[in-house]
């Protein structure tokens, strides 16, 4: 089912601006009503913020169906769309998705949940200690990053309280950018990656994800959670994604709530090697139902490594993604 989106989602990065119209033979014309994006839902309203910035409430029209929209949506509106207190307008229409990026709630977990729609890249923020960060977890991050076709990046926050060295090194081969922050650290690098971009923030209860996003956007105010001294997790404090707009430069940061796993039911092979482009050149000649991991028979990838065609990390790095798609979430 998800499948059929495949082919919007899975653009590659550096074509973001490629996307297949949809069939709107028997369906009326919204192409005329105003666009806004979708930047919080909040009980079955959704807060739409229109091309000229004023921000709208919306309900779902009835001709949606079952379809919702989700933080990030592009949507059609119509009805009342002053934005004035009180009024609503609704959303008729939900523009093609360029990315969608998906979790389940655990492996098990039949139903992949849409988070965020339309991002290009996911900020992985991760603290360096209080709480300890979990590689397993960065890991399966990037998966369902790379199978959105969504671009990865790390950010390493409280560097005052242990080293980053050990996981920029760990990271080097994946060629993620990495960034680190620490109290009153220069977010310059940050900003510069952030700039004409959608990029989700995505991490763990208590990683200091408010505060840099607090430190980025002045005047969001995004509430801050004290980490737990007995658990060491930060108070659940944040409950819905909500996309903020850069003050500087172009560009969006859709902040989620903490997340404790990330389940990856929904993710084949197929769909992450599909990021790793370089690679999938390599993989015409593997026999039927490959996973192209590291102990099935005859990889077209370990060929391709063979015949120097391929650089070994590269292959290592795809192969850890791979590994990290199967792991199971208690597994970590
Ligand atoms: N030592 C240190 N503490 C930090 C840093 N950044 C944030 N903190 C503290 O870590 C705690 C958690 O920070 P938050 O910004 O609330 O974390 P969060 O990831 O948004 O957590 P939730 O709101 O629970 O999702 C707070 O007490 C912050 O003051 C840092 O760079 N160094
Ligand atoms: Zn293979």
């Amino acid at each position: 089912m998800g499948r059929n989106v495949r082919s919007d989602d899975m653009e590659s990065f550096d074509r973001p601006g490629k996307r297949t119209r949809p069939r709107t033979k028997d369906r009326p014309d919204y192409s005329k009503l105003p666009t806004a994006r979708v930047i919080t839902i909040d009980r079955g309203r959704y807060r739409c913020q229109l091309d000229d910035d004023v921000l709208v409430s919306a309900t779902k029209a009835r001709q949606l169906g079952r379809k919702g929209a989700i933080v990030g949506d592009i949507v059609r509106l119509d009805g009342d769309v002053s934005g004035e207190e009180g009024t609503l307008a609704r959303i008729c229409a939900v523009e093609v998705r360029r990315t969608v990026l998906r979790r389940t709630a655990d492996d098990n977990d039949p139903f992949e949940r849409p988070i965020v729609a339309n991002a290009d890249q996911i900020m992985i923020v991760t603290a360096l200690a209080d709480p300890p960060p979990r590689v397993g977890m960065i890991d399966r991050i990037m998966v369902a990053a790379y199978d959105a076709g969504v671009k990865p990046i790390l950010c390493l926050t409280k560097a005052d309280l242990a080293s980053p060295d050990e996981l920029i090194a760990a990271y080097e081969p994946l060629d993620v950018p990495v960034v680190v922050t620490s109290p009153g650290s220069d977010l310059a690098p940050v900003r510069e990656l952030l700039a004409g971009h959608v990029t989700v923030f995505v991490g763990h209860s208590g990683v200091g994800k408010s505060t840099l996003v607090n430190a980025l956007i002045p005047g969001v105010n995004r509430s801050t959670g004290v980490v737990n001294d007995v658990t060491g997790r930060g108070r659940h404090t944040s409950t819905s994604a909500i996309a903020l707009e850069l003050p500087d430069e172009d560009g969006w940061v859709i902040d989620t709530p903490g997340v404790r796993s990330f389940g990856l039911s929904h993710v084949t092979p197929e769909s992450v090697l599909a990021s790793f482009g370089d690679l999938s050149a390599f993989t015409d000649q593997c026999p039927r139902g490959c996973q192209h991991g590291t102990n099935d028979p005859e990889c077209g990838l370990d060929s391709a490594v063979a015949r120097g065609d391929l650089a070994p990390e590269r292959l290592d790095s795809y192969r850890r993604m791979w590994q990290a798609g199967r792991l199971k979430d208690w597994e970590l």
